[in-house]
């Protein structure tokens, strides 16, 4: 079963009956690239994270492939990959090199074939030649193509980011956009730039804590200028 349905969910911070941060909500996401759009402080982190289990749900809820996301959490998390705004949050080893091959722990056991796999994921992504270098020392267009790179090696049969492009120049923003519009795996991405929301096949504009509108791109962007 692919994509992801949503039932009923709602989301309330913990020991805070009276706030709602995503009313009850119910989706089926199947579509290749879906945007979430919407004001800062809308839902849409919420609703990305719910995706993989970064965010709970206080009812109803969310599948992943046919995973319930509450009692899988951790065959979920294998499936979605998570890409932040701010790469240094997922960026956690001393080196690029030792960064990706973190991540391809699970996939290949040997530490020499690991680092040898993970320098090729590194070139395949324009990073090659900068194994050796200490994480801290990439420009920030490096840092977030590197925690994409350490993603995608996992092999995710989707891919959530929230707001990947935000801290980049435009330069950079395009790479990123470039090779978000080029995987093949299901997409689902949050983004403040509208040109790129555009582009996706369906994008739901989040307001107030719920989707008040769901369809395709143009016209969810168009929505949403009307609503500013
Ligand atoms: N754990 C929490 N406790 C209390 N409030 C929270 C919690 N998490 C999120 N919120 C609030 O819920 C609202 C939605 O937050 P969320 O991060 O989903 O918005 P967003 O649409 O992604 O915003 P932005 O575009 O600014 O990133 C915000 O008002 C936020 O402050």
């Amino acid at each position: 079963m692919s994509g992801i349905e949503l039932t009923d969910v709602s989301v309330r911070p913990a020991g805070n009956d009276d706030l709602v941060i995503l009313k009850p909500t119910t989706l089926s996401l199947t579509e290749h690239r879906i945007a979430l759009i919407g004001p800062n402080g809308s839902g849409k982190s919420t609703l990305a994270r719910l995706l993989n289990g970064l965010v709970e749900a206080s009812t109803g809820r969310v599948e992943v492939e046919g995973l319930d996301v509450a009692k899988h959490g951790a065959e979920v998390r294998r499936r979605v990959g998570f890409v932040f705004t701010d790469p240094a949050a997922q960026l956690v080893m001393p080196t690029a090199a030792e960064d990706v091959a973190l991540s391809l722990r699970k996939q290949v056991r040997n530490k020499k074939d690991r680092l040898a796999a993970a320098l090729e994921v590194l070139e395949a992504h324009g990073l090659g030649g900068l194994g050796d270098r200490s994480v801290h020392t990439l420009s920030g267009g490096q840092k977030q193509l590197l925690a994409m790179a350490g993603v995608l090696a996992t092999r995710p049969s989707i891919l959530v980011a929230d707001e990947p492009t935000t801290l980049l120049d435009l330069r950079n923003s395009r790479r990123i956009a470039e090779l978000l519009f080029g995987i093949d795996q299901q997409l689902v991405l949050v983004t403040h730039d509208l040109d790129l929301a555009a582009q996706c096949d369906r994008a739901l504009v989040i307001d107030q804590a719920r989707v008040v509108f769901d369809g395709a791109a143009p016209d969810a962007v168009a929505h949403y200028r009307a609503m500013v």
